[in-house]
């Protein structure tokens, strides 16, 4: 499924429509259906429906949507923002459609108190005052009845994007509709993985409005929600004479006296995620802790490391910070040029000055920062990786030419070609120290068992995701899930998604 801004949008919308000759009032008709579909099972007898339309074509779709709630067992009530007469195009063809099958019009302006009313009462309230045509601050008639629609105690379903948010996800502190439910056309817009601007997009479910493929390609995406079935379709299949060397051999460099626990976890989910075989450099003073928990590893003192014969590296992990260490990971970042090579928290802190480091390498290295991290890396506030995460992840990635895992509700992979991945799955129990430590070992072990690093990345943040969906799911809250429990829960999911692989 692509993720889209308001401008790709537009030039997919236009296409289709100059170049499949699916024409404006058709894919309008094809939204409004599927929109009454999707609220249909919930509609009751006699429920009071107000319907709040605005002057471009997502008034359109609202327009379509009061057509067919008209034959329903509802009360529908359609409230225009814009005067009638200034409404033009595909949004004046279902408006004319409209009154002919019987429908009225009022207008807020006309009628304050009834609109006020009206909104007591109402049960459901359908936005389709604003989509992506919106351009900055609702004009005020907008804003003064955005606000009443955020006062009202009745269910919002808004159509397409919460209306006066922004698509592109560009920063606004304009009021934009809450909605508890979006129901979004075609495909998600940036929006609504961008924090300040998907807080008002409650519950969201995807329509499809019958726009092809060749649209999305033409108009030149390359941004993609990864969903269960893409996972399934690239994870790694063992050959059945594969032999311990084939599936990688990595070596893990985390630790430090103070956090033995980040070695372990990382080292963990490599061994859970599949990998071959695993070395372990962590300072000689926790050896003995980690290597009585990891019997399955070997260890390497940390004086002593080399890359030879290894196939990936991961370093970073409780680490720590010392000038020693800054050493040591640029030292491999430079040494570890053919393989992949995971780097990740105190890995990222170190490199922070010798970004240019990356760009010499044959394989591009995996990056893993929350946003933090990123800000660190970048210069910025945490507040201006979030107000832009993906116009920022593409630009570090494309010119540091790395695969760029930026963390976070909607985890983000871009490619160092700028192609950009949004992860679905996850939630707030992994707001948790050591979960990044266990995505290190999932991604080192994923890297080196799959074709394309950029589906072991994708691949890596999904089960990660999932693992922590299915504990919330089952048997954990979102307060108690800890980093061994995400560890020993990888294989359930896992075996799920490898029974998936049958099918494939
Ligand atoms: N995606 C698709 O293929 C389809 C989408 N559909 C729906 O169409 C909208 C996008 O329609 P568009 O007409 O481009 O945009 P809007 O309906 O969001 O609004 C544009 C009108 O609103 C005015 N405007 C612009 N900025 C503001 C503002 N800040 N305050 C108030 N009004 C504003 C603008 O008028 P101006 O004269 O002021 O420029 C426009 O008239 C999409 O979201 C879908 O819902 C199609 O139905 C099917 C195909
Ligand atoms: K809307």
């Amino acid at each position: 499924m692509h993720v889209v801004s308001r401008e790709e949008m537009r030039n997919i919308d236009q296409y289709t429509i100059a170049h499949i000759g699916l024409g404006g009032p058709v894919l309008m008709e094809n939204a409004g259906r599927a929109v009454y579909a999707a609220l249909e099972p919930d509609l009751k007898a006699g429920e009071q429906v107000t319907v709040v339309i605005g002057k471009g074509n997502n008034g359109g779709d609202g327009f379509v949507i009061a057509r067919l709630l008209l034959d329903s067992e509802v009360c529908v009530s359609t409230w225009l923002v814009a005067d009638p007469g200034k409404i033009t195009g595909d949004a004046a063809y279902h408006m004319k459609a409209y009154l002919a099958s019987g429908g009225k019009i009022m207008q807020v302006k006309d009628d304050q108190e009834g609109f006020r009313r009206q909104l007591e009462q109402a049960e459901l309230i359908v936005d389709a005052l604003l989509g992506t045509g919106v351009h900055g601050a609702p004009y005020p008639e907008y804003s003064a009845v955005i606000s009443q629609i955020n006062q009202s105690k009745a269910q919002v379903v808004s159509i397409d994007i919460p209306s006066g948010i922004p698509a592109s996800g560009e920063s606004f502190t304009h009021p934009a509709v809450i909605a508890d439910r979006t129901l979004t056309l075609e495909c998600p817009k940036l929006a609504q993985f961008v924090e300040h601007a998907a807080r008002c997009f409650g519950t969201v479910h995807v329509l499809p409005i019958g726009i092809p493929r060749l649209a999305y390609r033409k108009a030149g995406v390359r941004r993609e929600v990864r969903t269960r079935a893409d996972v399934v379709r690239t994870l790694p299949v063992r050959d059945p004479f594969s032999h311990k060397g084939s599936h990688g051999k990595g070596l893990l460099i985390a630790g430090a006296a103070e956090m033995p626990g980040a070695a372990f976890f990382s080292a963990k989910a490599a061994l859970r995620s599949g990998i071959g075989l695993l070395k372990v450099s962590v300072p000689d003073s926790i050896k003995p802790i980690i290597a009585g928990r990891l019997p399955e590893t070997m260890f390497l003192s940390r004086d002593t490391i080399s890359l030879e014969g290894l196939t990936g590296v991961a370093i970073g992990p409780g680490l720590g910070r010392e000038h020693h260490v800054g050493l040591l990971v640029r030292r491999i970042v430079e040494e570890s040029g053919a393989m992949p090579c995971v780097i990740d928290a105190d890995g990222l802190f170190h490199l922070k000055n010798h970004l240019d480091l990356l760009r010499r390498r044959n394989v591009p290295a995996v990056l893993s920062p929350h946003s933090g991290e990123m800000a660190a890396l970048m210069g910025m506030s945490v507040k201006d990786i979030e107000s832009d995460r993906f116009t920022i992840a593409k630009m570090f990635a494309e010119k540091y030419h790395v695969y760029l895992v930026l963390k976070g509700k909607y985890t983000l992979v871009t490619a160092p070609d700028g192609r950009q991945v949004v992860n679905s799955t996850g939630n707030a129990a992994l707001a948790k120290g050591g979960s990044g430590d266990v995505l290190t070992g999932i991604l080192l072990a994923f890297l080196l068992q799959h074709k394309q690093m950029m589906d072991a990345a994708c691949n890596a943040v999904y089960l990660h995701g999932a693992v922590a969906d299915d504990l919330v799911g089952h048997t954990h809250s979102l307060l108690d899930v800890l980093a061994t429990d995400v560890i020993d829960a990888i294989p359930p999911v896992l075996h799920r998604l490898y029974g998936d692989i049958g099918s494939r």
